[in-house]
């Protein structure tokens, strides 16, 4: 990694400046700053950022691009010309240096303008970029910001409005599935309580074959071992997305979606509340604030209709918590954990936290919301990237061979699955989930050398630093080996901050372990038994935003089983504490809950 410390500092991301509006409110108005740290050195060459997959993966034998391939690098190309002519360059200097000018011109001294009032103080203005964004069709948000920030560097104003197709408020569109949300007060006390929660996932009981995430990705196991046997082409997308769903509702609030084998009303219900949210995300005109639209329309019904059956399932599964725990006789301590139920809802109520029925209801929909889309954006994207180096997978099959055997992974292997971790690193640096967090300022400040007033919004794209041309060497590889394998586990402090996995600063990922876990479970467990290739004849896998980055046509793969030798499987034996009597617990193992797996394993 070249790193380049002073440039990348974030040197006036003040907090008070920056404290993130929980809700995102009003991004894409025109008049919003774009960051991008550091500044592209001047004629730095342009680097083609999505890498082309040629065959869909499978490179070509004689290396022969693919037309896909080609276009793509035309298309790309093309836009960096425009915006580098000058397309989308505003000329203009400013009112006060004007100001300035005039005065000056007029005779009127220096050392009087330099004791102008702050407010006149001449600061230089920011590059600003201008246009109708529509006229950047075709691309994911987040790639003409990175050509802009190649050209304009690391911070530029954004005037794409008022045509800006993704002028929205993605706070307010969120709003109809968690109302108001938590208040930032009560917030940080519940984000305490499960980063609280977060280490009391190595305890043993989440070892357990009870514990969501083995369980989930177990079911998961066996649909692909149905598919390998009928040689059916599986999409990976949406299984991961049903995955991931299955383990938060689970892990949040103790109720099984079990999506994975069912469509049932309550699954459809929360995928239909989600699209919607992220359709509203990024829609130019709020026509569900309509008030007739919303009884006429068939599809705002829906979602009405969807809304109502999650909030009164949630109520339910509330109440029914909240009986268990005053039959409850434990007292809440630091490790507490219940074994029937471990959710976060069974914790957050046992540890005595007061609030109404709705805000908990609320609270649970942001982390449902929020934990899921992006655990199953990582996975998808991994495997995506796995399938083009076969390299990196071997090796990752090896270790996982190595520490694992034919157990379930617990949180104590973590340590040991240091490759799979990096694989995990790499995969969160290429494709950041979600690719670009915004904050408003609260008061005038300054960034860098430039004023920032009061009410702005300010987009901070991730995709950018983690794609920057001069922070990383060959910053478009997937190359897990960039992070040294017994060094730290990579974060936004020991990077400096030119790497947010899961942002930074007070309103940082609660669930960032929690997700790290789950997705080194999902990866483990998958490619400890199966391989995975892009299926021949199937789309080519673009790139899209909603909340996340989804595909454009989803990751369709062929899944083989793998030849692999039998390890004998360990028979440890755990003790742990039930009601007072000690249990004698066998962890399961991979080859007794998968009894319905034949032939090579
Ligand atoms: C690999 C998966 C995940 C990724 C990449 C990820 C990423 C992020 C990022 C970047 C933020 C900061 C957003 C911002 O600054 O505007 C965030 C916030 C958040 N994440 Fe995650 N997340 C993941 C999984 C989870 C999970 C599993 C949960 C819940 C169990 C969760 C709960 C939250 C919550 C509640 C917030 C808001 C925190 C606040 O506003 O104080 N995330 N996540």
């Amino acid at each position: 990694m070249a790193a380049s410390a002073s440039l990348l500092q974030l040197p006036s991301l003040s907090p008070r400046s920056l404290q993130l509006n929980s809700r995102l409110n009003n991004i894409f108005k025109p008049n919003s700053l774009a960051l991008a740290f550091p500044k592209p050195n001047n004629g730095f060459p342009r680097c083609s950022f999505i890498a082309c997959a040629s065959n869909n993966g499978r490179e070509s034998e004689d290396g022969v691009k693919s037309v896909e391939c080609l276009v793509e690098e035309k298309k790309r190309a093309e836009l960096a010309a425009r915006i580098a002519s000058g397309e989308f360059t505003v000329e203009q200097s400013g009112f006060l240096p004007q100001l300035k000018s005039i005065l000056s011109k007029f005779g009127v001294p220096k050392e009087f303008l330099d004791i102008l009032p702050g407010s006149l103080r001449d600061y230089p203005e920011v590059p600003q970029a201008k246009g109708a964004l529509s006229s950047l069709r075709g691309e994911p948000f987040f790639i003409p910001l990175y050509e802009l920030f190649l050209t304009y560097g690391g911070i530029f104003r954004l005037s794409f409005g008022p045509k800006f197709e993704l002028k929205g408020n993605p706070g307010r569109n969120f709003r109809f599935c968690y109302g108001e949300g938590p208040d930032p007060s009560r917030w940080r006390s519940m984000a305490c309580s499960t980063k609280g929660y977060c280490p009391s996932i190595a305890s043993e009981v989440c070892s357990s074959y009870d514990w969501p995430f083995g369980r989930a990705t177990d079911r998961l196991c066996k649909k692909l071992d149905a598919a390998a046997s009928d040689g059916e082409d599986v999409e990976m997308e949406s299984l991961f997305s049903r995955l991931t769903l299955d383990i938060i509702g689970n892990a949040l609030f103790n109720y099984e979606f079990d999506s994975l084998s069912n469509d049932t009303g309550i699954v459809e219900a929360v995928y239909t509340v989600l699209r919607e949210a992220e359709d509203r995300s990024v829609s130019p005109i709020p026509v569900w604030d309509i008030p007739v639209w919303k009884d006429i329309s068939p599809r705002q019904r829906k979602v009405t209709a969807s809304l109502k059956l999650i909030n009164d399932t949630l109520n339910d599964l509330i109440a029914i918590c909240k009986r268990m725990v005053e039959e409850e006789e434990l007292q809440f301590h630091e490790e507490y954990i219940n074994e029937k139920d471990p959710s976060i809802l069974h914790f957050l109520l046992a540890s005595g936290d007061d609030v109404s029925s709705k805000q908990l209801r609320d609270d649970l929909m942001t982390m449902l919301i929020a934990g899921h889309e992006t655990s199953a954006a990582v996975l998808t994207w991994t495997f995506y990237l796995l399938s083009k180096e076969p390299g990196v997978m071997a090796k990752l099959q090896d270790e996982v061979d190595s520490v694992l055997g034919d157990r379930f992974p617990t949180v104590e292997d973590m340590k040991n699955l240091k490759y799979t971790t990096r694989v995990i690193n790499e995969s969160l640096r290429l494709y950041p989930q979600p690719p670009v967090l915004i904050r408003r300022s609260l008061e005038d400040d300054v960034l860098g050398q430039y004023p920032i007033r009061r009410g702005e919004d300010i987009f901070i794209s991730v995709w950018n630093l983690h794609h920057c041309p001069n922070r990383w060497i060959d910053a478009e590889k997937f190359n897990p080996e960039r992070w040294p394998i017994d060094g730290p586990n990579p974060n936004e402090v020991n990077q400096n901050f030119s790497y947010l996995p899961f942002g930074g600063g007070p309103r940082k990922c609660v669930g960032d372990m929690f997700a790290t876990f789950e997705n080194i479970v999902a990866i483990t467990m998958l490619v400890r038994r199966f391989n995975f290739q892009l299926a021949l004849g199937a789309p080519l896998v673009g790139m899209t935003t909603g909340a996340t980055i989804h595909t454009t046509e989803g990751l369709k793969m062929t899944v083989t089983r793998r030849m692999i030798t039998p390890i004998i499987p360990k028979l440890e034996k755990k003790f742990r504490e039930v009601d007072g009597e000690k249990a004698l617990k066998t962890p399961p193992t991979v080859l007794a809950s998968m009894s319905t797996y034949d032939g090579d394993q």
